[in-house]
């Protein structure tokens, strides 16, 4: 029968958070689960203890609880974490669906301040119970609008181990399609308020050789809206040199980081319980044929960090051939590193050590029996040839010196998550034992191996460019700009994004959006770029930090292929015909900005204006309560930004200060927030939804719906509409969704 079968205690497993195995109808038989050559494998690498086995297969052959993170940067989490805490989990925590008991979501014990959650209901269950339906929309649009991630519960350990901080530099390597990246974003911005983001000095680059997944970092980005982010599109294993100054030819004038996060691609075969077609295709050549990519990316990341910097490696494979040979091989290859003991970091969280022995094969057709490497090629000498297994597939001599050890390992039944790895590495100049300084070479490799492998290191790439640390002074050798990625989309195309160009602080456009929401002159105005060669305001301004200008200004941005860089700021309001100011703030800036907000041109509303606001379409100023009438007849046509203090009215909350962007036509003035972030705000304050607008009516209805006669907001709406105010669809342009990325959202809960 294709139902989970209770797993009485399976070592460790269903900690914190019961299994509703009665409710597992969408498990696809457990019988199709099966490969012989994986069990074989991982066998005879005695991956854990016999008794172990069946709780680990049992785990691997079971779906994935669904897990989220509440974004950590802004305050805004804490508040919703009490939400969730004291007002969700106590709506779920008696629901029966079918005469059966449903679990309520629980905290991931290991994740600091409770801010990670977990809850195991089947999809069907989902849509029909009517309390989880509510939580499970409350999900999505928090989702949507940056302040819930959904993510798989082991994704979150690299970054939490790379502790960022608003002053690194920092690298994803390989980031997209970016939920760790959304972490880091968070560290970096650890001192946002619950209303303003704060401009770190750091920064961080997020890397993918995928040029369309890149574009999902970018939407990444726009829900945590960074003027210290900035994405590239290259080949990690190879990635440039870049310039911090354009003059300069110092060799000291190169970015360097103090943090770098290799997720590296893999076989992924810890994802088995969501990826169920691995069962099909497993064999151990999948991991062969990537420890070089691996190995690569990792030693150019250990060329381009800081004395006391500190690199993550991390893939979702078991596979010792993708994750402790590769650890070892990079050490061997950079003695100046070493792994950091982190057993005492996530005390909650259950592990095993990284492992010091493993038995490589390139047997793509073992079955029930392991064959070794030396028996696959004795049997088959021509298939030997073409397997490209290198000393470093092999456990090094010194594993007990690498302490290997220190690695971590997550297996899906220690916590009922997905199987993991991860390193954490760090480079300190004072250690450097003498055992690593005798390189493994093809000599001290048994001679068995000798005589059936490939007698071949990964090359190191040739040196076209040279680093130097800027703290130790000290050359950190080679950049290559050959290739070598291994089926990278960024290698050889070419770069047909626009360039960046600042504007000048003179330049009438900024100028007029810094006088409209009467900046103070803190405001960076230096800072603000815009995306076309003659540097003309088209649509939209962008604000960076001061190390991401400095960037752009020293390098060539298509040799860097520099894909995003800072965050949207203001943005032209196209069909706002008769008002002075073309220029509006975005709700994602509107954090950015606010610090330098002179605070006299906020204006101030009460939840019974915001709720007016939420609820409707371009309502008109002559609809809002009689004392507010004077206020908005007063404000200027254009951009303005209002303020909602917290406040209590029935039954709906605002627990703390809500800004917005107002834009004020001829006689109605509209919230200027996407569709998408509307709906989350009415959810989290009123508990109900934003009905829809009359041109969801129209697009819902065959043959296009009328709206009702006599409906206020819906004529309102219609009439703002014939005369141009174009409000929603310009914002939603603005959202630059594309249909992949758009999926990605609507699939992520
Ligand atoms: C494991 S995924 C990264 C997941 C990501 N860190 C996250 O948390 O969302 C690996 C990524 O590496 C990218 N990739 C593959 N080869 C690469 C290379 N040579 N350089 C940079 N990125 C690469 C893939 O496009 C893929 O997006």
């Amino acid at each position: 029968m294709g139902r989970g079968r209770k797993r009485g205690g399976r070592g460790g497993g269903g900690r914190g958070n019961p299994k509703p195995d009665e409710y597992r109808t969408d498990l696809i038989e457990k019988s199709d689960m099966k490969n012989e050559r994986f069990f074989a494998y991982y066998k005879a690498q005695k991956i854990i203890p016999d008794e172990e086995w069946e709780d680990f297969l049992d785990a691997f052959r079971t779906p994935l609880p669904t897990t989220f993170r509440v974004a950590g940067s802004r305050q805004i989490a804490k508040s919703l974490n009490e939400t969730i805490k004291n007002v969700h989990v106590p709506l779920l925590s008696n629901v029966t669906f079918e005469d059966q008991k449903l679990p309520p979501p629980v905290q991931l014990p290991w994740y600091p301040d409770g801010l990670a959650w977990q809850f195991n209901i089947p999809k069907k269950v989902l849509r029909k119970s009517p309390e989880f339906k509510k939580f499970h929309s409350f999900l999505v649009f928090e989702t949507e609008v940056g302040n819930i991630s959904r993510q798989e519960a082991v994704s979150m350990l690299p970054p939490l181990l790379l502790e960022v901080e608003p002053h690194h530099t920092v690298m994803d390597m390989c980031a997209a399609p970016g939920s760790k990246t959304a972490q880091l974003l968070e560290a970096l911005h650890a001192q946002d308020t619950l209303t303003s983001t704060s401009i770190p000095s750091g920064l961080l680059v997020a890397n993918d050789s995928d040029y369309k997944r890149t574009h999902l970092l970018i939407h990444q980005s726009a829900r945590l809206p960074s003027p210290a982010f900035m994405v590239t599109n290259l080949d990690a294993s190879n990635y440039p040199s870049i310039k911090l100054s354009a003059s300069s030819t110092s060799r000291k004038e190169q970015l360097l980081f103090d943090r770098i996060l290799c997720d590296v691609p893999c076989s992924g075969d810890g994802t088995l319980r969501k990826n169920i077609g691995i069962w099909k295709h497993w064999q151990p050549n999948d991991g062969n044929g990537l420890h070089g990519l691996q190995l690569r990316i990792l030693q150019r990341a250990m060329k381009m960090l800081k004395s006391n910097g500190r690199i993550v490696y991390s893939t979702c494979s078991i596979n010792p051939v993708e994750n402790e040979a590769v650890i070892a091989a990079a050490l061997e290859s950079n003695p100046e590193y070493h792994l950091v003991d982190v057993s005492s970091n996530l005390p909650e969280l259950n592990r095993r050590p990284g492992m010091i022995s493993w038995r490589p094969t390139a047997d793509k057709f073992i079955s029930s029996t392991y064959q070794t490497y030396e028996a696959f090629v004795a049997a088959d000498p021509q298939a030997a040839t073409s397997t490209k297994l290198t000393p470093g597939h092999w456990p090094p001599p010194n594993a007990h010196e690498l302490k290997l050890e220190r690695c971590m390992r997550i297996y899906p039944h220690l916590q009922d998550s997905g199987g993991f790895f991860v390193a954490v590495l760090e480079r300190k100049l004072t250690e450097v034992p003498q055992i690593r300084e005798k390189k493994r070479t093809i000599e001290n490799v048994e001679t068995s191996e000798l005589e059936t492998k490939k007698p071949r290191l990964e090359s190191e790439p040739e040196t076209s460019d040279t680093l130097v640390d800027p703290v130790s002074g000290v050359d950190v050798k080679s950049v290559t700009q050959e290739g070598g990625g291994g089926g990278t989309s960024s290698g050889n195309g070419s770069f047909k994004e626009m360039p960046y160009t600042f504007l000048s602080p003179r330049d009438p456009a900024l100028l007029s959006c810094i006088s409209r929401l009467r900046l103070t002159s803190e405001f960076p105005s230096s800072n603000v770029l815009v995306r076309n060669p003659e540097g003309d305001v088209v649509r939209s301004m962008y604000l960076t930090n001061d190390l991401i200008k400095q960037i752009i200004l020293a390098n060539d941005f298509t040799k860097i292929r520099l894909t995003a860089a800072g965050t949207k700021v203001f943005t032209k309001q196209e069909g706002g015909k008769g008002v002075e100011a073309q220029y509006r703030i975005l709700g994602e800036g509107l954090p950015v900005v606010l610090p330098y907000t002179d605070s006299t041109s906020i204006v101030n509303g009460n939840m019974s204006i915001l709720k007016h606001l939420v609820m409707s379409y371009y309502p008109l100023c002559t609809s809002f309560e009689e004392s507010f009438r004077p206020v908005l007849n007063n404000l200027d046509l254009g951009c303005h930004i209002f303020r909602f203090p917290p406040e209590e009215l029935d039954g709906a909350s605002l627990a703390h200060d809500l800004l917005v962007p107002i834009w004020k036509s001829g006689v109605s003035i509209s919230l200027m927030v996407d569709k998408k972030a509307k709906n989350a705000l009415s959810l989290r304050v009123f508990g109900i939804e934003v009905p829809p607008s009359i041109r969801d009516k129209k697009a819902n209805a065959d043959g296009g719906e009328v709206a009702p006669a006599g409906d206020l907001v819906d004529l309102n709406e219609k009439k703002e509409l014939e005369a141009g105010a174009e409000g929603e669809a310009v914002i939603l342009e603005d959202m630059e969704f594309n249909s992949e990325i758009e999926q990605v959202v609507v699939q992520a809960l």
